[in-house]
């Protein structure tokens, strides 16, 4: 079955505009898990512009559901991820600047490093998953230093489907369907993610090797209409249509 990771980093961006304890990201894990998700997303960023260390001890303490920590390949992230052990960690590549995570993760460019990175967190039993973009070398790359997991980057696909440029779109389309097959040939487990909604969700669902989905900003905002259980239960709704056809 396609798994639901839900990413509450902007249950925290809410929180974090007022400094006031709410909303509390662990409740909307709560909520997330009540609705359906099966798993949670958190992004610990070095400026900690949302998720703090606080939310990430205080998810680990408290979630039944797995914990999928995302982090920039750094040393004070990998001493972070040693002590907590979360079910999951996802390198992601990080800008201070950026306004959200802009690219993939340069793996090929940065091969030798990565591997003496992710070995001790997979030593340490965390399925480690590298964020990257459908270049086939990026791919290749994560396979050769043992990554368990590729997360193909959905934002560019999103960004020009929101721009209304259709056949650019599909060509991302195309892009993400054969690193998704090349990721699975090389026995590379397959997520995908960034800037997912109802209306794009759908395309990227139906890539057959693709596993688990990782959906957090656009489910917080239409949790403000719809609220949080509701935005999730419609998110799996539009998922398992889009795989049974
Ligand atoms: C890696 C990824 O696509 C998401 O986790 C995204 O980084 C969410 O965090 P930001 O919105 O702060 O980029
Ligand atoms: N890795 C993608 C993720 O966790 C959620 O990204 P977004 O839906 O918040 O853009």
């Amino acid at each position: 079955m396609l798994r639901l990771g839900v990413n509450i980093d902007h249950v925290a961006t809410i929180r974090n505009a007022r400094g006031t304890p709410w909303p509390d990201p662990l409740r909307a894990a709560r909520i997330a898990e009540d609705a359906g998700a099966d798993g949670i997303t958190a992004h610990l960023r070095e400026d900690r512009r949302h998720i703090s260390d606080a939310d990430i001890d205080a998810l680990m303490a408290n979630l039944t559901l797995p914990l999928n920590l995302e982090m920039a390949a750094t040393a004070e992230m990998q001493a972070i991820a040693l002590r907590h052990r979360p079910h999951a960690v996802c390198i992601v590549p990080e800008k201070r600047e950026e306004r959200t995570t802009e690219g993939g993760l340069d793996v090929a460019g940065n091969e030798a490093m990565l591997a003496r990175f992710i070995a001790p967190l997979r030593d340490a039993g965390s399925r480690v998953s590298l964020f990257v973009g459908h270049d086939p070398a990026q791919i290749r790359a994560a396979a050769r230093i043992g990554a368990a997991v590729v997360e193909l980057h959905t934002g560019a696909y999103c960004d020009l489907d929101t721009e209304g440029r259709h056949a650019d779109r599909d060509a991302e389309l195309a892009g993400l369907t054969h690193g998704a097959a090349l990721a699975d040939s090389l026995g590379l487990e397959v997520h995908a993610g960034h800037g997912l909604t109802f209306g794009t969700v759908g395309p990227i669902a139906a890539i057959p090797q693709v596993k688990e989905l990782n959906i957090g900003h656009f489910l917080i905002a239409e949790s403000v209409f719809t609220g949080l259980g509701e935005a999730i239960r419609e998110m799996r709704r539009k998922m398992d249509e889009a795989r049974a056809r």
